[in-house]
């Protein structure tokens, strides 16, 4: 590979003074924004490239929705989840209400907005005793292949506490009665499943399982259909960075999706990639991680759309 990571990360270090943690939930406000780290698997060879903070914890927050996605698809069926959320961009935040209030549609518009996000966790149901999160938790070990994630009980009750907006979203879909489950379950998971901490690898890991059809490439085992792998791909590339998503589909062309804890997943042909970097723009997108991605994406020549 032509492309050097530690080089790479040197040059888009100073990317990170133009970006900031999160402060809306305040236990991601305490985080080093000077961290950048990155994964790259090679479906192809099996080989793993890693450099900067691949192996530090963070908190997964929104890349999570893409695995409670294909956990939902696994259990529901594509069809059923394709029924309760759409696949349509937004040009506003990710937890803002406006998203529900500007469509005459009920249902949310896509997965990866909040409210959407909430009504998919929302759709898995307590199966032998096994609440929904302890279900997204294992899935989750599964498809990053690391035994290691855990909740992080300080992030969860930060969640909890500054959560009123997505409470508000929650007793919005239920009043629409398009919530699944009752308010304080939907949001316990969804809370619990953006307090999982999770490294570059774990999320290098779950875009090469995308990468590969579904098929996890260390093991050769189907974890999910070959549909479930596309369609959460689709979603990632028209709706994975929010707002921004348009921006970075010309910038970048990979497949992506971020969570304000700094991750970044992304799945391109043949290679599954995590990021971490801390500071954000003011979507909520990693700034420094977004760009190591795009020069990636340049050096290896990964844009889907430059064919
Ligand atoms: N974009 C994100 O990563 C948001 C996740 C965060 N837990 C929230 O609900 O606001």
């Amino acid at each position: 590979m032509a492309l050097n990571l530690n080089d790479a990360i040197q040059a888009c270090w100073k990317r990170i003074d133009e970006g900031q943690v999160a402060t809306y939930i305040p236990a991601l406000a305490k985080v080093d924004p000077y961290q950048l780290g990155v994964c790259l698997y090679d479906v192809d060879s099996g080989k793993k490239n890693c450099a900067g903070a691949a192996n530090v914890r963070f908190a997964i927050e929104s890349v999570s929705k893409v695995i409670t996605l294909l956990y939902a698809i696994e259990r529901l069926g594509l069809a059923k989840v394709e029924e309760q959320v759409g696949t349509r961009q937004t040009g506003f935040a990710f937890d803002t209400i406006l998203n529900m209030e500007i469509t005459k549609e009920t249902k949310p518009l896509n997965p990866f907005v909040n409210s959407g996000a909430i009504l998919v966790s929302s759709l898995i149901e307590e199966e032998d005793h096994r609440s929904p999160f302890d279900q997204i938790l294992d899935f989750t070990r599964e498809i990053c292949h690391d035994p290691q994630v855990t909740l992080n009980e300080e992030i969860y009750q930060s969640e909890l506490r500054t959560g009123d907006m997505n409470r508000s979203l929650a007793y919005y879909l239920k009043a629409k009665e398009t919530l699944a489950n009752d308010v304080t379950t939907s949001l316990e998971t969804y809370f619990k499943q953006c307090s999982m901490m999770v490294t570059c690898e774990s999320l290098a890991n779950l875009g090469a399982v995308l990468a590969n059809d579904g098929i996890a490439p260390w093991s050769g085992e189907r974890l999910i259909s070959s549909d479930a792998a596309t369609y959460a791909k689709s979603v990632m590339m028209t709706t994975g960075l929010y707002n921004e998503s348009g921006t970075y589909s010309v910038k970048i062309g990979i497949p992506t999706k971020s969570g304000v804890g700094g991750g970044l997943v992304a799945s391109a042909p043949k290679y599954g990639i995590g990021i971490f970097s801390p500071a954000l723009d003011p979507a909520g997108n990693s700034v420094a991680g977004l760009a190591l991605l795009e020069m990636i994406s340049r050096e290896l020549k990964l844009d889907i759309f430059n064919y």
